[in-house]
């Protein structure tokens, strides 16, 4: 497709978000020139190679090469289109958690010199994640100090607007075309009805919703969205450890039903791990810190970010019951081994920033051996895992080790198809986060692996019984050293499938 006579559009940072946004744009048939101070980034996008990972973002750029141009001459970015995105880093402060515009502020004083230097309406959109605030305060200023014009007044020749995208990781490109709504904040009608256009022809849906207002309600909106989405997760991971302790309590049975109240809905509501990636987190304390700022009170804020971090906890903790049972089942003492499935912050993506399953790595990794294969955050994965962990080179090498207890900690469809090795003679206990395995067909085609159910009452129940007859009998019975008096007492307990477990492998005279 060529390039249409739709307005020129220059993407300011082509990272993880700016790259598929020139993409996109260029798929739609608008000329699209990509800038960023990251020279390597420049060079590979103007030989038509996408800067980041991302599905389907290499076949965009080679599909629509002829509507992409790279560079890193603000002069040519600005003066050559009529509309400028700005998607710069706005890293989060690690005292106050608020974010910085430092990056911004730059882009903002070197868009506005050329502005000044050519003499045309320019539009400017700030799609990085800002405190509420800042583009009606210090964004503004900068953009008007720097361009010498005032900002959304009639007759304006600059159009200012915080317009941020809600898009995850891993799909970012599907999320770009297809947004459940368009948020803008606009300095005036002119710039509104200019994006609300541009976003209607991006989008492969008929009908795009679209929610327009001042900065401050946006940049409010942008941030409140991602505090209420980890409340919801985080209520889901809440009941999902009040479940494990109900005999026969299910909880994904009770949030599909809950979710069933159109008041909640389905989506984000799963126990699983902890939320991680390099948005929610932060955004969430941000909110909070915000605030606080203001003598607000932000409880509810704080106890998510809370309940998150104590996530791991709670998985070490069933870890750890499962390793009293290893123990047992061992005639030479060595410490359990864990693999773990999926090291990014989530499935169909390199990016390991506030990773759940690297933060559960670094915590297991001090009473277990500990080895992890992910097939695109390995690298990333190694830079801040604890040196202890180790790498599988592949998922049948980490799976047919001699694994004890496997966790899959991304929900990446893939691991649905893991082959188990059916001549395999240890126990192999997988604790299916996101609950991708059909537990019934692998246990009963693979005698020795069983699946751990998060917030199942009775798989966990199994385990605390379990642990809780190891820990009586170890205390009471000295003189049963041997793992061979120890696995008669557990079977006489009868303790859940792990107890049943046990009683097969007598039978079968393996004990
Ligand atoms: N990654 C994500 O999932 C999402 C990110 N955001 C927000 O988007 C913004 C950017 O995020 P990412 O794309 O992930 O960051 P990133 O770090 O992947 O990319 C930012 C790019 O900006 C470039 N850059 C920095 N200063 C520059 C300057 N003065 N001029 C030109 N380029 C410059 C960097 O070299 C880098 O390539 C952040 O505010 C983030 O919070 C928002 C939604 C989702
Ligand atoms: O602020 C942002 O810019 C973006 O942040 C998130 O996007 P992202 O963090 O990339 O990815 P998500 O798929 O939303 O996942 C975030 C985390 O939540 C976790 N999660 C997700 C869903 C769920 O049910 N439970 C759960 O724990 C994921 O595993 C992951 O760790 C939001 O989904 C986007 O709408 C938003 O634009």
């Amino acid at each position: 497709m060529m390039a249409n006579n739709g307005p020129r559009i220059s993407v300011i940072g082509i990272g993880k978000l700016g790259s598929p946004m020139v993409a996109v744009f260029a798929s739609k048939g608008y000329h699209v020139i990509g800038l960023d101070i990251n020279k390597d980034f420049v060079e590979l996008l103007q030989k038509g190679i996408a800067p980041v990972y991302e599905p389907r973002l290499q076949e965009l750029i080679t599909q629509y090469k002829k509507n992409i141009e790279a560079t890193t001459d603000y002069y040519k970015a600005i003066s050559l289109t009529d509309i400028t995105m700005v998607i710069v880093p706005t890293p989060s402060d690690s005292d106050t958690e608020f974010f910085s515009n430092d990056y911004v502020l730059n882009t903002m004083k070197a868009i506005g010199q050329v502005i000044k230097s050519c003499n045309k309406y320019h539009q400017v959109v700030v799609t990085s994640t800002v405190m509420p605030g800042s583009t009606g305060g210090i964004i503004r200023d900068v953009l008007e100090a720097s361009s010498g014009r005032k900002i959304g007044c009639l007759d304006s020749e600059i159009g200012l607007a915080y317009s941020p995208e809600f898009i995850a990781l891993g799909q970012v490109i599907h999320d770009m075309l297809n947004p459940d709504f368009v948020l803008i904040g606009e300095s005036d009608k002119r710039i509104g009805d200019a994006l609300q256009h541009l976003y209607s022809k991006r989008s492969d849906k008929q009908l795009v919703l679209f929610r327009r207002m001042n900065f401050v309600n946006a940049e409010l909106t942008k941030i409140a969205i991602n505090t209420y989405v980890t409340t919801k997760i985080t209520y889901a991971n809440m009941l999902s450890e009040l479940c494990e302790n109900i005999p026969d309590a299910d909880a994904d049975t009770v949030n599909v039903a809950i979710g069933s109240d159109s008041r909640i809905g389905n989506k984000y509501l799963k126990g699983a791990l902890a939320y991680g990636g390099p948005c929610f987190p932060r955004d969430n304390r941000a909110f909070a810190a915000l605030a606080k700022s203001l003598s607000c009170n932000a409880l509810l804020a704080e106890a998510t970010d809370q309940l998150n971090n104590y996530q791991a906890e709670r998985l070490v903790n069933i870890c750890k019951k499962i390793a009293v049972i290893c123990t047992v089942d061992k005639i030479q003492p060595s410490k359990t081994k864990v693999g773990l499935l999926g090291l990014s912050y989530e499935p169909s993506s390199p990016v390991t920033e506030c990773s759940p399953a690297c933060n559960l790595a670094n915590k297991l990794v001090l009473d277990f051996d500990v080895t992890a294969f992910d097939p695109l955050a390995m690298s990333a994965a190694a830079r801040i895992c604890d040196k202890r962990v180790t790498f599988a080179n592949s998922v049948d090498e980490l799976v047919c080790g001699d694994l004890d207890i496997l966790l899959i900690t991304t929900a990446a469809s893939c691991w649905k198809n893991i082959y188990f090795n059916q001549t395999r003679k240890k126990l192999l206990y997988i604790i299916d986060c996101w609950k991708l395995l059909n537990k019934e067909e692998i246990e009963q085609n693979n005698r020795y692996v069983r699946i751990v159910l998060l917030g199942n009452g009775n798989s966990i129940k199994g385990l605390n019984d379990v642990g809780a007859s190891v820990r009586k009998l170890t205390v009471r019975n000295n003189e049963f050293q041997n793992g061979h008096a120890q696995r008669r007492v557990l079977v006489a307990g009868g303790a859940g499938f792990i107890g049943s477990h046990l009683a097969r492998r007598r039978k079968q005279g393996q004990s």
